[in-house]
């Protein structure tokens, strides 16, 4: 196979909640697209981000994190990254290398056991041990899986990255150009806009409310030449939660709105009018009806 041949696949990244896939996808990708949070379970929506370099085109689909459903949102997110482990060119398991391989990391390595989709093994956060820690580590994962690859990396610091990325191209195949270069998303905006308000809100009101609020860009229209009008409602499980979603006076309500704002702002190069509503949704994890309107279905 010529060195020259382009490349060009679906990758996607797989791992425990919280082990970094989002912060992982910013790093190799560059721009953010991706929620992110530390609290975890927040990635709900299949992002894609598309890197186009000369010889490559990576299209990574950022999976939800996979984990034993406990209600109606999980289900859903355990059927939508098990589909896509089928569907893409190549998987990135992603691993931390300061937590010792537990049942959650078995779980989905099963699931891995079941595709023939080939694996690279990804050891996140190194920079959370030390130097001499890692060759046990990754002496431990070559006995689990025939892994393509297994690449330490901290996608925080961004050590190693950019040999994670060459694994990665040298194992897609040859392929042409999926989208025009400069594309780094195809979400449409609207969950992109959403995400990030949502992003803003876990940040904001983070002991409080864990994981309860959707949100819905429910209107988007230009009002003049260069403002964009967005009215957005932040959807709560509770009466109580409403509250702390307000806050005193209405303070944390602009707060998140001002946040929100502010991003939206600096991805769209425009400036935006956001106008952010809260209202009370009981128990909308459970209710399906609701989880297709505001998109939390497998595609
Ligand atoms: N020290 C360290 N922290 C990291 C690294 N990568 C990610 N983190 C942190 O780990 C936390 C979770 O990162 P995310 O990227 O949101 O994790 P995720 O896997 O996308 O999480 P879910 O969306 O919940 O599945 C955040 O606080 C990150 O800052 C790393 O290489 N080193």
């Amino acid at each position: 196979m010529s060195e020259r041949e382009h490349r060009s696949g679906f990758v996607t990244l797989i791992g425990r909640p919280n082990v970094g896939k989002s912060t992982l996808l910013n790093c190799l990708v560059g721009q953010k697209v991706a929620i992110i949070s530390d609290k975890p379970q927040t990635t709900r929506h299949q992002i894609r981000s598309i890197l186009t370099l000369p010889e490559a085109q990576v299209v990574f689909v950022d999976t939800p994190g996979v984990h034993k459903p406990r209600h109606l949102l999980g289900e859903y997110m355990v059927k939508a990254a098990l589909e896509t482990l089928k569907e893409v060119d190549l998987i990135i398991f992603i691993l931390e290398a300061h937590r010792p391989f537990g049942p959650g990391d078995n779980y989905i390595l099963e699931r891995l056991r079941e595709v023939k989709t080939p694996v690279i093994a990804c050891l996140n956060k190194i920079d959370l041990i030390r130097k001499e820690q890692l060759l046990p580590l990754i002496d431990e994962l070559r006995h689990k899986h025939q892994f393509v690859a297994i690449v330490p990396v901290s996608a925080l610091t961004g050590e190693n990255v950019d040999r994670l990325l060459t694994v990665i191209i040298e194992n897609l195949p040859p392929g042409p150009q999926y989208y025009p270069p400069g594309t780094v998303s195809d979400q449409p905006e609207r969950v992109v806009i959403a995400e990030l308000i949502r992003e803003k809100v876990f940040q904001l009101t983070r002991e409080e409310l864990p994981h309860g609020v959707a949100v819905m860009v429910e209107e988007m229209v230009p009002r003049t030449k260069d403002l964009l009008y967005i009215r957005a409602v932040v959807f709560a499980e509770r009466e109580s939660h409403k509250g702390i979603l307000i806050g005193q006076g209405g303070q944390m309500l602009k707060k998140i709105g001002q946040l929100a704002r502010e991003e939206i702002e600096a991805l769209f190069g425009q400036r935006v009018y956001l106008d952010l509503w809260v209202k009370v949704k009981p128990n909308w994890r459970r209710n399906e009806a609701f989880l297709r309107q505001v998109g939390y279905t497998p595609e």
